[in-house]
């Protein structure tokens, strides 16, 4: 049985592939002084103790990006676990407005089959990987 001190749930955390017509994907790369700094990873960020996943990551792609995303724009796609962290990964390929990097070091738009060139943080891999299947299948 665990008791109160047992170890602390998962941290939830949502990520955007916002896709364009060419199916480039949009990444980040995360400011030098923060976790995993200067590496390159999609869009997001951690989900508030009662908020909706697609809620947060609209609320995080405005801050983020300075782009609108309805929650209904957001299409699961893919997940990534580590014992301390869940990633939930979204498809997007609709927003308003212009996707400008507001909090990040960079964005750039690249195939998702060069996006594993760069240098990620772990769980980010995985998620590309994902993201690669289902656009060679058609299937997002
Ligand atoms: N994308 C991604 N995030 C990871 C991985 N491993 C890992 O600990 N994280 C952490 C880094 C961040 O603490 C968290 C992502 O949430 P976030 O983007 O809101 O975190 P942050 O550090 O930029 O912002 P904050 O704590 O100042 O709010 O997940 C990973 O493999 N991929």
């Amino acid at each position: 049985m665990t008791g109160a001190a047992g170890p602390a749930p998962a941290l939830l955390v949502v990520a955007a592939a916002l896709l364009d017509p060419l199916d480039r994907v949009c990444l980040q790369q995360r400011p030098r002084d923060k976790r995993h700094g200067g590496l390159w990873e999609f869009p997001g960020g951690k989900v508030e103790p009662g908020e909706d996943p697609a809620a947060a990551l609209c609320r995080e792609l405005v801050e983020e990006l300075g782009v609108a995303v309805l929650p209904n724009d957001c299409v699961p796609c893919g997940f990534a676990a580590a014992p301390e962290l869940v990633i939930l990964l979204y498809a997007v390929r609709r927003w308003e407005g212009t996707v400008t990097g507001l909090e990040a070091e960079g964005v750039t738009w690249l195939a998702p089959a060069m996006a594993t060139g760069l240098a990620m943080p772990p769980l980010d891999y995985p998620l590309v990987r994902q993201l690669q299947q289902l656009l060679v299948h058609r299937i997002i």
